[in-house]
């Protein structure tokens, strides 16, 4: 590319050029025949703006609060894993971006730098994205050092019973680094001889039984605020309110899990009607470019959604 790049697609062709090809189709790849990959981001295409004219806009502020935490705008850093792959400061890297964003990072579960590290590195508001393991004492433990190191909410992840198939994941044998916070307690590495080996890691240690009883449990040893991320339908958001969750993510995991699950723009509407405005409902999948944001503001404003933006920030990190 001969000029600097200046929107995410630019800085993912230069992400390409320059990444080990697993690392790269990893970050970059969907389930199976990647329809919802390719549906996330064309459904948002597919919604034009009624543009007004002669309206005051040379004052604008963006700032919103997310769970009573101020933000700069209404997008946020969702949870990625193992930024390491892309960058060696990796996730401490990311949280500083944040912080100079005035915004809140999701630490993603599986983090190449640990919660400590990233704690430490910068005054980011933080929330801790959580899968629960069959060792769920290895959870707790996850949990309870997040809250220690200042994390003021707990993200539960809960589309992801198995990992969903990837097949360029499959081909290329990926896996994963022995990852920091898991260390002396189990290992992260696995190496699959006829596949992926982050597939085996997770059906080793996901589990796969989860159902609403984990929102009491987790109750049970944290005080922070849970959200559950991976919310896609109306009867599933219902069902998290009566939970007692503190907020919804609309999310289809990028479109990494169930392949043919809809895009996840189709469905805002119907969630943010269903939970009616009782807890705060974020979204993600599919955002691009700003106007995606004021698309999915535009149709999810009764609940006062908020976006996370996953590919800005690999990409970003990446390049520099
Ligand atoms: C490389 C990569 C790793 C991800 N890792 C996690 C993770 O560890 N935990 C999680 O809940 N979601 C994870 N996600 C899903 C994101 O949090 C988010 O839901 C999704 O990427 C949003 O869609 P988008 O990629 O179109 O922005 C990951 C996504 C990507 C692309
Ligand atoms: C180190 C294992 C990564 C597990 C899955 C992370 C994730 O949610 C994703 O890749 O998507």
């Amino acid at each position: 590319m001969e000029s600097e790049p200046v929107n995410v697609k630019e800085f993912q062709e230069l992400a390409k050029q320059v990444l080990p090809k697993m690392y790269y189709d990893y970050y970059a790849g969907g389930a199976e025949d990647q329809y919802t990959l390719k549906q996330n981001v064309e459904a948002f295409q597919r919604i034009t703006i009624r543009p007004r004219i002669l309206v005051d806009v040379s004052r604008i502020d963006m700032s919103t609060t997310v769970l009573g935490h101020e933000i700069s705008a209404p997008i946020m850093v969702a949870p990625t894993a193992m930024h390491q792959l892309a960058h060696s400061e990796g996730e401490v890297a990311t949280a500083r971006g944040a912080a100079a964003c005035n915004t809140i990072m999701i630490l993603s579960y599986n983090s190449t730098c640990t919660v400590e590290e990233v704690a430490s590195s910068c005054n980011a508001v933080r929330f801790f994205q959580l899968y629960v393991f069959k060792r769920r004492d290895i959870s707790a433990q996850l949990v309870q050092r997040a809250e220690k190191s200042g994390f003021k909410a707990v993200v539960l992840t809960v589309d992801a019973p198995r990992l969903g198939r990837r097949e360029a994941d499959i081909k290329n044998k990926m896996v994963a680094p022995q990852l920091k916070n898991f260390e002396g307690l189990l290992s992260t590495a696995v190496n699959s001889n006829d596949g992926s080996g982050l597939e085996a890691y997770a059906n080793e240690t996901f589990d796969s039984s989860l159902c609403w009883e984990v929102i009491g449990w987790l109750r049970s040893i944290t005080s922070l605020p849970i959200l559950v991320k991976g919310v896609l339908t109306h009867e599933d958001a219902r069902m998290a309110v009566e939970a007692g969750v503190d907020g919804i993510v609309v999310s289809n995991h990028g479109a990494r899990q169930l392949d043919y699950s809809p895009a996840t723009i189709s469905v805002l509407e119907e969630v943010v009607h269903a939970v009616g405005g009782k807890v705060p409902v974020l979204f993600d999948g599919g955002i691009r470019r700003g106007t995606d944001v004021f698309k999915a503001l535009a149709l999810g404003w009764k609940a006062g959604c908020i976006w996370s933006c996953s590919k800005g920030g690999i990409w970003g990190e990446t390049c520099t």
